[in-house]
């Protein structure tokens, strides 16, 4: 379980974060939205400790974030592609992964045959650097990168953005799949509201970086966010 009390980020005088209590179960596929500048990847990056909160914690499983590393082989992330080692080839880049993970070669097989059909044949043995793939293709090796090792908690920001129409299809199948078998609890960011009502349980708005609703009912999901983003 994710628990945040009392979080706060500040940048000078502007508040850009300020969530009191916000609690996520195990298992659950959380949906966060909220306009540009909301705090969505802010609240994310306190989450993986890439920005330190001005206040406040979050805990995983009663560790927090902020003062121990022990969380950090249980979480897997995608925020953007400053994440992947962009001189690498896919290929090269998931063999890496594989020794930090300390995986079987059979276990790299297998995950990566999960995205088979997401990859479209566009990623493995192409011989193509990261930083030269397209941006789609790009956020479908961090995908794939952030689920490796069996991670607990999952967190993609902006999952569906670049992505083509099959694509988005195919990872919203996916992660509703890998929810399934291996239980991981998501974290998703996203502008596409069809896409996260679809496969999440629950979502949360923000707004100027306060949580102003945490829907939990697929028509109730639907009818207030179509309502607040005049859809
Ligand atoms: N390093 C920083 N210095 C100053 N302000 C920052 C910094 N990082 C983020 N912000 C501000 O924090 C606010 C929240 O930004 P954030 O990127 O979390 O929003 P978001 O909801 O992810 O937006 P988007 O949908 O556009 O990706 C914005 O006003 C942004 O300008």
């Amino acid at each position: 379980m994710i628990s945040i009390n009392y979080l706060r980020k500040q940048y000078k005088d502007i508040v850009v974060l300020d969530v009191e209590h916000l609690e996520i179960p195990k298992k659950e596929c959380f949906g966060l939205v909220g306009n540009n500048g909301a705090g969505k990847t802010t609240l994310f990056r306190i989450m993986l400790d890439l920005v330190r909160a001005t206040e406040g914690q979050v805990l995983l499983d009663g560790i927090n974030v902020a003062k121990n590393e022990d969380w950090k082989s249980r979480v897997g992330a995608f925020l953007d592609e400053h994440m992947l080692l962009s001189y690498l080839t896919p290929d090269e880049y998931f063999e890496t992964l594989r020794k930090i993970y300390v995986l079987s070669e059979e276990d790299l097989k297998l995950h990566l045959e999960k995205f088979e059909e997401l990859f479209n044949g566009e990623i493995i043995g192409k011989k193509k650097y990261i930083r030269d793939l397209s941006k789609g293709n790009l956020k479908k090796v961090g995908i794939a990168a952030a689920m490796m090792g069996n991670p607990e908690v999952v967190m993609l920001d902006e999952p569906f953005e670049n992505l083509d129409p099959s694509s988005q299809v195919r990872l919203k199948k996916l992660i509703l799949q890998e929810k399934e078998i291996s239980q991981v609890t998501f974290l998703i960011s996203s502008h596409d509201l069809n896409h996260v009502t679809e496969i999440c349980d629950r979502i949360v708005l923000l707004e100027k970086g306060k949580i102003i609703r945490d829907l939990r009912e697929k028509s109730e999901m639907v009818e207030e966010l179509n309502a607040y983003f005049g859809t």
